[in-house]
């Protein structure tokens, strides 16, 4: 916290910041080829941020073309990885220089909390960048077994060319998730970033430059889902695309590989994520504490956040009194202000998308929707309520009973999603056994959270489709594997002769 500055200092850098606003293409920011444009807006004001260019296929077409050629000259997908990752390397440092710019530009294009950009976003950008530059020169290609005859190497080759297309609640965070890996495997890139926060993507795109970055590497073509989003799921020349968003965009994704050049598509999607609290789950309070940072943290704008809450009966009246004490605790209001724990949502529709879940449900605390601010709200639920059975992707979390654990476990797998859990239990058999039993990508036991850089992230069943984003497990998506034979036999001949 000592790090952190009072609002006004914020607001003083928030009015001197000027904003990158064209699409960055082979080096250069450029403007739409069309000349179109649309508003940013910040959400907790309604202000207009920027006029960012609308771009559209033509330009999507011009990006692909520069990144191909990129790709294909080695600039950068030839060069040794050591190189690419002294880069790498320096952009995450002009990051850090940069770091305060970026927490405020972000907080201000999306309505997260300054708190979190400057605590979480931006320093965990820095380090998943980090991360897989330090892993990419530490890589090693493998022999297969074969006989003294034949020598079989099995390699990993950069993919190609990678549509990135991001989501608006972690702009800068999904970017590295996403570019940390590719650019490190030796890919070129055109990012679509969310039409919501394009901001921080294009100037990521300028400080790669800065760092070193070849043109035509990192490609930033802002605009919207259709205009931009599905001409790059279609693209015949695009080798691959990783996706994070909603389940029903990503389902089209596989349609656009399908009828187009059957590209690699990994999607990253929701969740409806249970947190399960046993009888016997140890120190109250804690629990508490980590049940509402779990639903309400990023205004549950969070594709893991905890949204049920699955309960035994005999723990469940002084859980949620230690939960309602907790939820007051978190502050709603200006994303400015360094206290504020729960900023405003991401737009005016998707402020209106959430709200209408709290109409006539029973709020135990909170429930107030005003203004694009949305405050932290626990509801008592039944387990085919809507707030329930759907992606809300707000601060709302909804409260189910049960009996005992079997009911509790198969009440956290009654949903088409599957991509994170947690259980809290001071019973380790339990625990393990819940784990397991749970179909998610990641379980927490007695905590709430997503893991790290090293981990890998990613849904079972609606959530999840192809890779893994994060952790080593990340570069499959923008690698292929490659086997030579090498004939031994005939030379091994002409050498004797
Ligand atoms: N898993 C996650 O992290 C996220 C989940 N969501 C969920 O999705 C809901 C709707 O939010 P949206 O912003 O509309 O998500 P979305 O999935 O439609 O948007 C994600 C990205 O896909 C692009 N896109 C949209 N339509 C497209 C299309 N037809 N073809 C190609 N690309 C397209 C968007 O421009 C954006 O860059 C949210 O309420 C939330 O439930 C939203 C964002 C992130
Ligand atoms: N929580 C990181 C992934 C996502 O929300 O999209």
């Amino acid at each position: 916290m000592s790090d952190l500055l009072t609002t006004e200092e914020y607001k003083a850098i928030a009015a001197e910041l000027s904003f990158p606003t064209q699409a960055f293409i082979d080096g250069s920011f450029r403007p739409a080829q069309s000349g179109k444009t649309f508003d940013s807006l910040n959400p907790a004001t309604g202000d207009v941020l920027a006029k960012v260019a609308a771009c559209d296929a033509t330009d999507v077409d011009f990006a692909v073309e520069k990144a191909r050629d990129a790709f294909e000259d080695g600039r950068w997908s030839r060069l040794h990885p050591a190189e690419r990752k002294e880069v790498l390397i320096r952009l995450a440092k002009l990051m850090k220089r940069n770091a305060r710019e970026l927490a405020v530009m972000e907080s201000l294009d999306s309505g997260k909390t300054i708190y979190d950009c400057e605590t979480v976003d931006i320093p965990e950008t820095i380090h998943c960048l980090l991360w897989h530059a330090e892993l990419i020169d530490k890589i090693y290609d493998q022999l297969a077994p074969s006989s003294d005859d034949h020598i079989a190497m099995v390699v990993r080759e950069p993919v190609g060319v990678v549509g990135l297309v991001l989501p608006w609640n972690f702009p800068l965070l999904m970017l590295a998730w996403k570019i940390g890996p590719a650019l490190a495997a030796g890919c070129s890139v055109v990012v679509k970033p969310a039409e919501e926060t394009s901001l921080t993507a294009l100037r990521l795109a300028e400080l790669a430059a800065e760092a070193g970055l070849p043109a035509g590497v990192f490609n930033v073509v802002p605009g919207g889902g259709a205009e931009v989003g599905e001409p790059l799921g279609r693209h015949p020349d695009i080798d691959a695309v990783s996706f994070t968003g909603s389940t029903a965009t990503g389902r089209r994704f596989l349609g656009y590989s399908a009828e187009s050049n059957i590209k690699e598509v990994t999607l990253e999607m929701g969740g409806k994520n249970p947190a399960v609290v046993l009888d016997d789950a140890e120190n109250i309070d804690r629990v508490a504490a980590h049940v509402v940072n779990g639903a309400f943290w990023n205004m549950g704008e969070n594709c893991s956040a905890s949204s049920r809450l699955i309960v035994q009966k005999g723990i469940k009246d002084a859980l949620i009194e230690r939960i309602i004490a907790h939820t007051r605790e978190w502050p709603v209001g200006d994303p400015l202000n360094p206290e504020t724990r729960v900023g405003a949502l991401v737009s005016k529709a998707h402020f209106e998308k959430v709200a209408s879940y709290l109409e006539g449900a029973k709020a135990l605390v909170g429930g107030k929707a005003e203004n694009g601010f949305v405050e932290p709200t626990v509801i008592e639920a039944r387990r085919d309520d809507r707030q329930v059975r759907e992606e809300i992707f707000g601060p709302v979390l909804s409260v189910l009973t049960v009996e005992g654990f079997d009911e509790a476990i198969a009440l956290a797998n009654d949903t088409e999603y599957g991509l994170a859990a947690s259980i809290f239990t001071a019973n380790v058999k339990k625990a393990l056994r819940g784990a397991r039993a749970i179909r998610a990508g990641t379980v927490t036991v007695n905590s709430f959270g997503e893991g790290d850089s090293a981990t890998p992230f990613g849904g079972y069943k609606q959530s999840g489709f192809g890779g893994r984003d994060n952790g080593i497990h990340a570069h499959d998506q923008y690698t292929q594997l490659k086997t030579i034979w090498v004939d031994l036999g005939d030379d091994a001949d002409e050498a004797v002769d």
